[in-house]
């Protein structure tokens, strides 16, 4: 049964009807597209597609050709889904690097296609997925949101300094998923977010650690930027040599953001961004290997140290998740050096599709009111 959504003078007016809901879901990653057909919290369908190094680099970064690239990726999912999609209720997507905003579930408008096409914040895939979004959307004449961006800012004022007054700390990480695990550690607590403090890791391709304070993300480390390295990026680099290395005419402006975006990190220690293979090679003798992953370790371990000063000492857990969160390697290296702030829970893997499923219910539930982009 479909949902009606009215557009009155910049409020979202909703007529709320009883479901069952059929909701697509979108989250497209660097190296893949995902999909998710949901009937309420029933997966009817998951699929991804994998894109290989050389398949990208023909299509190119440039916004539109990867429009048109994964828009036919969604297409040819949704057909192999064979789920009539004839009572669509709404499509949900990741959104992107837009200006920042409070966390939430966003009515994807003209100004959210703007600003993702343009990259107010930068380009990242995440921006292609909005405008995917709303092409299946308005195919099936349904409402499209997205979901707790990238673009989540709830910094303190304090935690926005970086010492240049030109260069102040931005927020932008992992929220989608850190927010859906934060619910499920209140939950598996018997509690509520709101009642809890908690330092959140995000470890996957990216690596994104913040400080929940009463469910407010009051500091993050900025995943494209600072903190750790992770599989693909240099996270914080000393910053003069960095400077010397852009002016030494040896790299262009591109290749300088590559090194510290896409092939940083483990890529650019160990040719590498699987967590599985550094381990392999690390269990069979290879001490470099061995050293790099247990220095990533390392650095996470110092954030959550540094997270723990933005939550006063207060820490009720310590929460690792994503992709590399499924490595007891890593994992066990972290929790020996964290473990006098608090008791680390791990929750491998994320949840994305899902939280963004539960995003859309509670507004076509009526729980949330979608929020306006402006
Ligand atoms: N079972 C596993 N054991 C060890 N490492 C794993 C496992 N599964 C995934 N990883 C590692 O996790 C990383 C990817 O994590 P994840 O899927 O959360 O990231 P992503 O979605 O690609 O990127 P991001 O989370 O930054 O958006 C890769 O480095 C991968 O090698
Ligand atoms: C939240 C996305 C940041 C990244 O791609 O690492």
């Amino acid at each position: 049964m479909k949902v009606l959504g009215l557009h009155i003078n910049c409020e979202v007016w909703w007529v709320y009807r009883k479901g069952p809901f059929r909701i697509v879901a979108i989250n497209l990653g660097s190296t893949s597209t995902k999909i998710a057909i949901y009937e309420d919290e029933t997966p009817l369908y998951e699929g991804v597609k994998r894109h290989s190094y050389e398949e990208l680099a023909k299509v190119g970064q440039n916004i539109n050709e990867q429009h048109i690239f994964r828009y036919l990726h969604v297409r040819e999912l949704l057909t192999t889904s064979g789920v009539d999609l004839s009572n669509l209720s709404a499509v949900v997507a990741r959104g992107g690097l837009f200006k920042p905003v409070e966390g939430g579930v966003y009515l994807v408008n003209e100004r959210v296609l703007q600003d993702a096409i343009v990259g107010v914040q930068g380009n990242h895939i995440s921006n292609v997925a909005v405008l995917v979004a709303k092409d299946i959307a308005e195919r099936y004449g349904v409402p499209c949101f997205f979901v707790d961006p990238p673009c989540v800012d709830e910094l303190e004022p304090i935690a926005r300094f970086s010492g240049v007054p030109e260069l102040p700390r931005t927020s932008i990480f992992h929220a989608l998923n850190l927010r859906a695990v934060a619910r499920r550690v209140a939950k598996d607590k018997n509690t509520s977010v709101e009642y809890l403090n908690l330092i959140l890791a995000h470890l996957g391709g990216g690596i994104s650690v913040a400080a929940s304070r009463a469910g407010r993300f009051i500091d993050v480390t900025n995943a494209l930027e600072e903190g750790p390295f992770s599989p693909e990026r240099a996270g914080s680099v000393p910053v003069l040599k960095l400077v010397e290395l852009c002016y030494s005419g040896r790299f262009t402006k591109e290749e300088i953001k590559q090194r510290l975006v896409g092939k940083g990190g483990l890529v650019a220690y160990l040719g590498t961004n699987d967590i599985s293979e550094v381990e392999k090679r690390a269990l069979s003798g290879d001490g470099e290997a061995e050293l790099i992953l247990k220095a990533m370790a390392y650095q996470i371990a110092k954030e959550i140290g540094s997270m723990s000063c933005a939550l006063s000492g207060k820490v009720d857990y310590i929460v690792l998740t994503g992709g590399i969160a499924h490595s007891t390697l890593v994992t066990a290296s972290i929790i020996e050096r964290v473990q006098w702030i608090a008791e680390t829970l791990v929750y491998p893997g994320e949840e994305e599709l899902r939280a963004l499923v539960e995003g859309a219910l509670r507004v076509l539930r009526g729980e949330e009111t979608p929020k306006l982009y402006e």
